[in-house]
């Protein structure tokens, strides 16, 4: 790809998409500029990564950049951002990873006649290749403009936009609870008696055990533990103890506050 990326915003997200899609080779680092407010972030782009950054909102790079990523937070000047974008005159697809903010609001915020828009919600899997980014185009927009963008941190399913907020407190939060449930695990390797580093050797080896384990033989998983929890068995034991626990609402509780608050972070 030898087009412009322009990164309004140079925080972790953004990072982690500049990283992965300079290692990806979809951007090389000469054609990659961030503009942030901070001094810090700036500083640790440049020296990380080799890439051009800015203080201020500049009229040459907007207008240079096929693509325009808005990776500041739900909370920050949007409007001013939108204001700035808008009197550039630039022809860039604008891409937004603000969490919770809607198309219509920022078609309106932009007041860009026919503007090529993509809300999407990366993932933070962008170092390891797996992990779904959520994406949601407007109708001024063409797959083409952004798909090779998006696929250079990760894997992207294309959704419709009301189902985004959804996406975003369960499957972009989703290593959110996995690393819960590891961390949990450990602890109680640790709590009967396993040193911490066997603890959590075994504990990553089911995860990815497991995980295989459902990929490959397609099963559900009440099939795989009717497999593993033999008559009166250990298994079965400990399973009686998870059923008479908060386990299983607790899990789909978390995931509803995270759509919950998804969707007020966006008003
Ligand atoms: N982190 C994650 O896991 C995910 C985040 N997202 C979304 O990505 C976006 C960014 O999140 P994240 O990277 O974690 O946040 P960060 O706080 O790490 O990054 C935001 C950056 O933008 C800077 N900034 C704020 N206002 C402006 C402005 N007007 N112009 C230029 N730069 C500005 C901030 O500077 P300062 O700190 O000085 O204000 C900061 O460096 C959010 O909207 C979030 O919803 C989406 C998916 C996952
Ligand atoms: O908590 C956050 O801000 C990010 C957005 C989606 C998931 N994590």
């Amino acid at each position: 790809m030898t087009n412009k990326l322009y990164s309004i915003g140079g925080g972790q997200m953004a990072e982690a998409i500049i990283r992965a899609v300079i290692k990806n080779k979809v951007f090389d680092k000469s054609d990659i500029t961030v503009n942030d407010i901070s001094d810090a972030r700036r500083t640790l782009l440049e020296n990380s990564y080799g890439i051009a950054t800015s203080e201020n909102l500049s009229n040459d790079d907007l207008a240079a950049a096929d693509i325009i990523m808005i990776a500041v937070r739900p909370q920050d000047d949007l409007s001013s951002i939108a204001k700035k974008i808008k009197q550039s005159d630039t022809k860039a697809a604008i891409v937004s990873i603000v969490a919770g903010v809607t198309i219509d609001k920022l078609e309106h915020l932009l007041d860009i006649k026919d503007v090529a828009l993509a809300r999407i919600i990366p993932n933070t899997l962008t170092d390891t290749g797996f992990g779904y980014t959520g994406a949601s185009l407007n109708d001024h927009i063409e797959k083409e403009q952004v798909d090779a963008f998006f696929k250079g941190f990760g894997k992207v399913e294309y959704i419709p936009e009301e189902l985004i907020d959804t996406f975003t407190g369960y499957a972009v939060a989703g290593p959110n609870y996995v690393y819960n449930f590891y961390k949990d695990l450990c602890n109680a390797g640790v709590l009967a008696g396993l040193n911490r580093e066997l603890a959590n050797k075994l504990a990553l080896e089911n995860l990815k055990g497991a995980a295989a384990m459902l990929e490959q033989t397609g099963k559900h998983p009440s099939e795989l533990l009717d497999i593993n929890n033999s008559a009166g068995g250990v298994g079965i034991n400990a399973q009686y103890e998870l059923d008479n626990s908060d386990f299983s609402a607790g899990i789909q509780r978390a995931v509803m506050a995270a759509v919950r608050t998804t969707k007020e972070l966006g008003k």
